[in-house]
């Protein structure tokens, strides 16, 4: 495959420009350097990008921790006690050090940024520092970190600048009590109490988190549900759980204002209604970096949000010019923004690519529980849009499930009426997110509910309940003679 690319090496070097060094700036700088190709990457705040520095890698990294809690909260329910002189919580009489908990996060993300930086030196890959913008569809002119300003001749620009939290002016973060997503991890003291705004994946994810390290938290939700992009069954277990663990979740309700008065910090409602706390977390989705990047001059045409517009195979509408990631809004995650960063990089330089497929993407909630989901919605069949046979199988059936305490969550499956291929599902429970990787693989090679029921699954496992609800999907009518 990379005969006619190798050609390049020395003589003719193809030379690409990344600018943005998440995933899908450095997973398509692999694939660059890979295919021969002379690769810089221009990134102002470190590789790994956002995904690896404040968005992905931290909250999942407090996510571990407060899931830690969450056991020892349940521990109680499976026959475990602890000694009433080292009580002092609730949640299973531990104490949350958060100063602790962040150091640790911080730590690892550094870590995981430095990995990827070597990864990249290795593979040659030249890195700059600084702040990357087009000149043309041919040039990228970096004001340097260090000062100064570079440009950089390319035959291929690939812009993958990512996105960053969306604020109001009437709801500025101060870094100390107002916080976006990013500054959460400066925290050296666990909050009194916390108003999340914004009950999207984002929002509910820091809502459970800090729920289960012992803070009273409130969801401030505009819609009439949390997580409204996801399955509903799911985001209603989700829901009920939560509040059973003792959040306070307001919905339809859309935050007008947040104000902060020394220590109390105050989110007024646009119905009136005002809520305290001593802090405030603002989940109220991301606008894209796609401002003062000379895009348009270059050709590259933006949609009505800002977001880059491209094609599967990661073209915008200037020749030359490939973006990937959040600032095109495709689909806004780390794997999607991978993809579509080696997809850009495979078609500029000539290796068999396939165009992105967003049927066969899977995605988690990392809340508790977890939500997954690969392929076609709910939603989508509801809607007439997808001709699909659901079945729907709560996991408190599963032995597993009973073994472990687990009474909410559930498998769906959706399977195409005729052929049986399966088409999409959902997973709620403990680790979801491990538990869809079945599903994907059926979603992504066409295998039908009955090759998936046919797979062993072990005894007992929550996977066994993937395996019933494909066995439920059967037709014996197909079958007769
Ligand atoms: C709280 C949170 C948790 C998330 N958790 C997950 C998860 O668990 N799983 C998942 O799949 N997705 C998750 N996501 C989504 C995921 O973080 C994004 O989809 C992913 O970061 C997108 O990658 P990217 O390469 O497009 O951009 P980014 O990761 O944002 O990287 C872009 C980089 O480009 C740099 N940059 C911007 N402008 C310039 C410029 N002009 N010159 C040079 N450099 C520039 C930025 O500083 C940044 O470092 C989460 C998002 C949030 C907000
Ligand atoms: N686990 C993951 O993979 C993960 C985690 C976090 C984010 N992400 C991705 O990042 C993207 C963005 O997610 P997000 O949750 O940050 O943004 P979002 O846009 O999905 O959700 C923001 C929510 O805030 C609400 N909102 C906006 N203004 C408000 C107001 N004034 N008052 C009350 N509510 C208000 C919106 O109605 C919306 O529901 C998604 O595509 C998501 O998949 C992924």
């Amino acid at each position: 495959m990379h005969t006619a690319l190798q050609r390049n090496r020395g003589t003719d070097m193809n030379r690409v420009v990344i600018i943005g060094g998440g995933p899908g700036g450095y997973e398509a700088a692999h694939v660059a350097a890979q295919l021969g190709a002379d690769v810089v990457v221009v990134d102002t705040d470190g590789l790994g990008g956002s995904a690896v520095l404040t968005d992905c890698v931290p909250s999942k990294s407090l996510i571990a921790a407060a899931e830690v809690m969450d056991q020892v909260a349940h521990a109680v329910d499976l026959g475990i006690t602890f000694h009433d002189d080292h009580a002092d919580a609730d949640t299973g009489h531990m104490k949350v050090d958060l100063k602790k908990i962040n150091q640790r996060v911080l730590a690892l993300a550094a870590e995981q940024s430095a990995d990827i930086q070597a990864g990249l030196e290795r593979a040659g890959v030249r890195i700059v520092r600084g702040r990357g913008r087009l000149d043309g569809a041919k040039k990228v002119v970096v004001d340097l970190a260090e000062g100064g300003t570079e440009t950089l001749a390319a035959d291929s620009i690939l812009v993958a600048t990512g996105a960053a939290p969306r604020t109001l002016t009437s709801a500025q973060p101060d870094g100390e009590r107002i916080l976006t997503w990013e500054q959460v991890y400066d925290l050296d003291e666990t909050p009194e109490s916390l108003v999340v705004v914004g009950s999207g994946v984002t929002g509910a994810e820091f809502a459970c988190a800090y729920l289960a390290l012992g803070i009273p938290v409130t969801l401030v939700s505009s819609r009439d549900r949390v997580l409204p992009g996801e399955d509903a069954d799911a985001s209603a277990v989700l829901e009920d759980v939560a509040k059973r663990k003792g959040m306070t979740v307001l919905s339809k309700s859309r935050m007008e204002s947040v104000t902060r008065d020394g220590d109390v910090v105050t989110v007024t409602l646009s119905d009136g209604r005002s809520v305290q706390a001593s802090h405030v977390i603002l989940a109220l989705g991301s606008i894209p970096n796609t401002a003062d990047l000379g895009l348009e001059d270059a050709g590259v045409l933006l949609d009505d949000g800002g977001f880059i517009r491209v094609d599967r195979v990661s073209r915008t509408s200037a020749p030359g010019v490939y973006a990937a990631g959040d600032c095109t809004g495709v689909f806004m995650l780390a794997s999607v923004a991978a993809m579509q960063g080696r997809i850009a990089m495979w078609h500029h330089l000539g290796d068999a690519v396939a165009p992105l497929d967003l049927k066969t993407v899977s995605s988690n909630v990392f809340t508790a529980p977890e939500i997954s989901t690969v392929g076609v919605s709910q939603a989508a069949v509801d809607a007439g849009k997808v001709d699909a046979e659901v079945v729907m199988l709560p996991l408190a059936g599963n032995p597993r499930a009973k073994m472990q305490g687990v009474q909410d969550g559930f498998v769906k499956l959706f399977c195409r009426p005729g052929t049986g291929g399966v088409i999409g599902g959902v997973v709620v429970g403990p680790k979801a997110s491990e538990l869809i990787h079945p599903l994907s693989l059926a979603v992504a090679h066409g295998l039908t509910a009955d090759q998936v029921a046919q797979a062993f699954t072990v005894y007992p496992s929550m996977s066994g309940s993937i395996a019933e609800a494909a066995r439920r999907l059967h037709h014996v009518d197909e079958y007769k003679f």
